[in-house]
């Protein structure tokens, strides 16, 4: 069976010194593997006569060339690469798909972005989405996850604008512990407790990567298609200029009523009617 030696190649050093020692060396080779080896963020002196002979496919954003002063204190070190984009033909029309990578202190993922018509310049609708496969794979009615994915997907269709979808499952906790916390919520906790109960932080995202990708696609400032104050203050904080929230309400069932409550009355989101 594979296994992860004491071997570690020179480029996961680099990033093992970028995050000061913090990680171990298979969780370096894991983030490390998200880059091919011609596409890596960080090279070193035993690879960069070979890289630069390389065809270069993507554009590379590193933090410290980035022109947010305040990103960069926010983040301190991380790396969002635009890979390709495509057309996208969907049940909603017709959008462009646009893929990056982001390496990052807290994670590492592959983020994309829907873009519909114009999205460019100053006060372009933008949904920052954060991934829930329990509603927008699986069909759960437990959130309103995969309604809102929805409704702002066809706002931008006849808008324009973009949707930043985030693999941040669970509020950042991953499939499996939401499941947990799920099991909880079963239980008689609710979602914010249920998290705490686990160890975990009432919300663990983090959005570090959104002010590369904006700035990669010509976006200036955004309309921000959201219920939750927080995620306004998160990404203001990252540097986006954020004009003005949009709200994205749809209409709650008895399935994913308690939910809704618990994100009203624990997490300060504004949902009208509730
Ligand atoms: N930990 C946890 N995550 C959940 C639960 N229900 C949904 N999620 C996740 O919550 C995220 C969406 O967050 P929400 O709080 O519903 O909404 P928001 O993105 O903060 O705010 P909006 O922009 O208004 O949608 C997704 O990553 C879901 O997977 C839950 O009970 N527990």
């Amino acid at each position: 069976m594979a296994s992860v030696g004491l071997q570690v190649p020179q480029q996961h050093h680099d990033i093992l010194r970028l995050f000061g020692g913090v990680l171990s060396g298979a969780e370096a080779v894991k983030l490390s593997s998200l880059f091919p080896k011609s596409e890596s963020p960080y090279t070193s002196a035993d690879d960069s006569e070979a890289s630069s002979q390389a065809p270069r496919l993507t554009r590379k954003r590193k933090l410290p060339l980035a022109q947010s002063a305040t990103a960069a204190a926010a983040c301190g070190a991380c790396a969002t690469t635009f890979v390709s984009a495509c057309s996208l033909p969907t049940d909603k029309g017709a959008f462009t798909l646009r893929a990056y990578r982001h390496i990052g202190p807290k994670r590492s993922h592959e983020p994309v972005v829907m873009v519909a018509g114009e999205a460019k310049g100053e006060g372009v609708f933008v949904r920052v989405h954060d991934q829930c496969q329990t509603s927008e794979v699986l069909g759960s009615r437990r959130c309103d996850c995969k309604e809102q994915l929805d409704a702002a997907l066809r706002h931008i269709q006849e808008h324009g604008g973009a949707v930043i979808y985030l693999q941040q499952e669970g509020r950042g906790i991953g499939l499996a512990n939401k499941v947990a916390a799920y099991a909880l919520q079963d239980g008689g906790l609710d979602t914010v407790d249920a998290n705490r109960h686990l160890g975990f932080a009432d919300d663990e995202r983090s959005y570090e990567c959104v002010p590369y990708i904006l700035e990669d696609m010509g976006v200036k400032s955004v309309r921000l298609m959201t219920n939750n104050p927080f995620k306004v203050a998160s990404l203001r904080a990252l540097g986006v200029r954020v004009l003005d929230s949009v709200p994205v309400v749809v209409p709650t069932h008895e399935d994913n009523e308690r939910y809704m409550r618990s994100k009203v009355e624990r997490m300060g989101h504004l949902i009208d009617g509730l």
